[in-house]
């Protein structure tokens, strides 16, 4: 599990150690970590042109220090001081003892030819997008051929919503201190961030504020049958979804409902015979979701429709003491009559996009950890906030941002895929902020796997679903499994 902290946890944190170890040292540790990876990223130091953009606070620092190590091994280095009465004055004068040169002048830093440029303008202090001394910078780092690394944090991402207010620099690497801000996993951040590699300063850090899941959480999390288990023990699965004309969702959503779980699913709706067709292992009825016999979670609503017969499976099912997922149209249906949701004795999880979502009147700016959160507080369900870095939000307060998926992703059909995917971890009766986030890392996983074989469609995403839990049990550090029991 990766624990995401805010800028103001980290400095706290920082704060600690800076009260117990001698000036400078924790910059060092930074430092020496930033040029480490720099080294292995370059694959040689002797003869490497560096730039550095440097700005006026610590982060410029972290570059001008890093900027040192790496002369010494070897490297041209050439800072360039965006702020040069301001620039970190320990840390300049390690660079130029070292034999680095600065200069205050972007035309005369090299930037054209250099290996390697670091972002040294801002890190947990930035506020706002690039100041415009500094987007003429990047703009010649991006316009050169030197690869791009971020120190800390991508200049111009904010550190913990992942909002990019104007410009900011594009990195292919952000090396970053003492623990994984949320803004390079969310948001507009993630696309800046390129790989993050985390380096450890010894910090002692609280509670993070949100988590992503590894590839060993989630398999730790889809345990496997037992030799006690029937497809009942498994968890039964109740999906409403689709209709007569278009039975596509039905199918969708009831497939990857199977894929994920195999125990029983149960269809209920007017897309049944689209769904018996597809789907010989489910038990389908064309009637509602009462007739369709005991489950232990719902899912209702992708292609659905919004009439009135839609309306009131809607309100019958949130009616029950049962787990129930609610995606697409249905989600339409309970913007309208949000109190359908609200004081459910059992979880509800909402799975908009981003229209759906603001249907409900929740605003949704650059902050859409926080936005995902007002929403899940506000009618106590878990909100999955559908996107390139999908956040998930409890109830409680529980976050979490999906690190897998591509953008191949985004084609119809693949949200009523992971409709089918999350309902059946609800019935299994794994917790509904868990669930939600499990579901959203498999889904990803499978969507990578369907994409490398070209552009993928929906039910490819269902196909590759078994062969994404393979992958993901066969990850690093996954617990072993119970040896078998023999008789
Ligand atoms: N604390 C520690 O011990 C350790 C901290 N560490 C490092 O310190 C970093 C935090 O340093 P920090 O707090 O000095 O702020 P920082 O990120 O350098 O930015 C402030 C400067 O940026 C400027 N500026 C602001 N917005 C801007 C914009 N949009 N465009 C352009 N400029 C802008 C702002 O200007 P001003 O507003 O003052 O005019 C000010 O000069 C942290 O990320 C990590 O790298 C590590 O070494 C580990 C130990
Ligand atoms: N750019 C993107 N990168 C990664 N994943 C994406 C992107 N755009 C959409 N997705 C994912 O694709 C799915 C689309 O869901 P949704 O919009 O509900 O589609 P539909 O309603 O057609 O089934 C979601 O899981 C979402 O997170
Ligand atoms: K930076």
């Amino acid at each position: 599990m990766t624990g995401l902290h805010t800028a103001d946890q980290v400095r706290a944190a920082e704060s600690q150690v800076l009260a117990r170890t001698p000036e400078g040292a924790l910059m060092q540790r930074a430092a020496t970590g930033l040029a480490t990876v720099c080294l292995r990223l370059a694959g040689r130091a002797v003869g490497l042109r560096v730039t550095l953009l440097v700005g006026a606070g610590d982060n410029g620092g972290d570059a001008l220090w890093a900027g040192a190590l790496l002369t010494r091994r070897g490297a041209a280095v050439t800072g360039l001081l965006l702020d040069p009465a301001r620039a970190h004055p320990a840390g300049l004068a390690a660079l130029r003892r070292a034999g680095g040169r600065v200069t205050g002048d972007p035309a005369a830093a090299g930037l054209h030819r250099a290996d390697l440029v670091l972002d040294g303008i801002t890190g947990t202090g930035g506020r706002g997008g690039l100041r415009p001394g500094a987007a003429e910078a990047v703009a010649r780092a991006v316009a050169g051929p030197g690869l791009l690394v971020a120190v800390d944090l991508p200049s111009g991402v904010d550190a913990d919503t992942g909002a990019v207010d104007g410009e900011a620099f594009p990195a292919q690497h952000t090396v970053t201190f003492g623990a994984v801000k949320p803004g390079l996993v969310v948001g507009e951040g993630r696309g800046f961030a390129g790989r993050v590699h985390l380096v450890d300063i010894g910090l002692e850090l609280p509670a993070p504020t949100a988590r992503q899941l590894t590839d060993a959480d989630v398999a730790a999390r889809l345990a496997d049958p037992g030799a006690g288990d029937d497809k009942y023990s498994q968890g039964v699965v109740g999906v409403h979804a689709g209709s007569a004309t278009y039975p596509g969702a039905g199918v969708l959503c009831t497939g990857a409902a199977l894929r994920s779980r195999p125990g029983l699913v149960r269809y209920a709706g007017t897309a049944a015979e689209g769904v018996r067709a597809a789907w010989p292992e489910a038990i389908v009825t064309d009637g509602r979701p009462a007739d369709a016999g005991r489950v232990q979670a719902w899912v209702v609503g992708p292609g659905a429709g919004t009439d009135d017969e839609a309306r009131s499976v809607l309100a019958e099912v949130l009616a029950t003491d049962l787990p129930v997922l609610v995606d697409a149209d249905a989600l339409t249906l309970l913007a309208a009559s949000p109190e359908l949701a609200r004081g459910r004795s059992a979880p509800t999880v909402l799975t908009p996009h981003d229209r759906e979502f603001t249907r409900f009147g929740w605003e949704l700016g650059g902050d859409r950890i926080g936005a995902a959160r007002t929403a899940a507080a506000d009618l106590g369900v878990t909100v999955l906030l559908k996107g390139d870095a999908t956040v998930v939000a409890g109830p409680d307060g529980t976050t979490f941002v999906n690190g897998t998926g591509t953008p191949w992703l985004a084609t119809a059909g693949t949200g009523d895929v992971l409709s089918g995917v999350v309902g059946a971890l609800l019935a299994t009766g794994m917790d509904a902020t868990e669930a939600a986030a499990v579901g959203a890392h498999l889904h990803g996983r499978a969507g990578q796997l369907a994409a490398a074989g070209g552009p993928l469609i929906a039910s490819d995403v269902v196909r590759h679903l078994p062969a994404a839990v393979h992958l993901l049990r066969t990850a690093p550090h996954v617990p072993r499994a119970r040896p078998p029991v023999i008789r």
